[in-house]
């Protein structure tokens, strides 16, 4: 049987945007604030770096019980063991995806509108990553933001767990899980923070706080 999984704080890393901190020191500290789950997030990398990061990255995770799921990637994801893989609308297919990963392996798949989100429904992804949920300069080629509004209108035609993710943060977390996120997912909200143990715990606590 499948693993059950907490997405309820899922970090997506990005190095460049990590003022300076390595990218062990940012999943350490990260883990040590209640994130829950991480996707390796690397789009400049050589294959070669990527995997040895990806390794290093479910060595330090496995030891906290945390699930490392790889972006873009199914060859690393594979190479690694890692958790599972994420892809978006121009990646791999999700069904060649999901064959080569396995069924036991968390696949994850982004939606930006409610097309994509009833496309997805013949899928059996593990969960959807749907966004971006307000602009975000983090992805430069990102699709239209869809607001509060319109995360709550997919929630109505989906049961499968949401992910939120772009320019997700504490300021809006409460509000982003009250229109029906399952989780979300941060990358400057937590990478780019002085203090990126304290982020993930304000964080886990506003999430755990919306959900009363
Ligand atoms: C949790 C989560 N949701 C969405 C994305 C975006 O994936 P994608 O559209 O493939 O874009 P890139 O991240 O590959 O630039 C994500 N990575 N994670
Ligand atoms: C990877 C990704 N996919 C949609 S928005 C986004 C970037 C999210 O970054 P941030 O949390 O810094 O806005
Ligand atoms: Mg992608």
């Amino acid at each position: 049987m499948k693993k059950s999984i907490d997405y309820s704080l899922y970090l997506v890393t990005d190095r460049p945007l990590s003022l300076g901190r390595s990218l062990m020191e940012v999943m350490e500290k990260a883990a040590a604030g209640g994130t829950t789950i991480v996707q390796l997030r690397e789009k400049e990398c050589d294959s070669r770096t990527f995997v040895e990061l990806a390794r290093a990255a479910k060595k330090l995770l496995d030891a906290k019980g945390v699930p490392l799921i790889i972006n873009d990637r199914a060859d690393i994801a594979l190479a690694v063991g890692a958790a599972g893989l994420h892809i978006g609308q121009t990646d791999m297919p999700y069904q060649d995806a999901r064959r080569i990963m396995g069924p036991e392996a968390i696949v994850g798949l982004s939606v930006e509108n409610r097309d994509q989100v009833k496309e997805a429904a013949s899928l059996d992804a593990d969960y959807l990553g749907v966004g971006p949920i307000f602009a975000t300069q983090t992805k430069p080629d990102a699709a239209p933001a869809i607001g509060l509004e319109g995360l709550a209108e997919i929630r109505t035609i989906t049961k499968t767990p949401l992910i939120a993710i772009g320019s997700v943060n504490l300021s809006n977390a409460a509000e982003v899980i009250r229109a029906g996120a399952d989780g979300l997912a941060v990358v400057s909200a937590i990478c780019s923070q002085p203090d990126i143990e304290q982020a993930s715990r304000n964080l886990a606590a506003a999430i755990q706080k919306a959900r009363q």
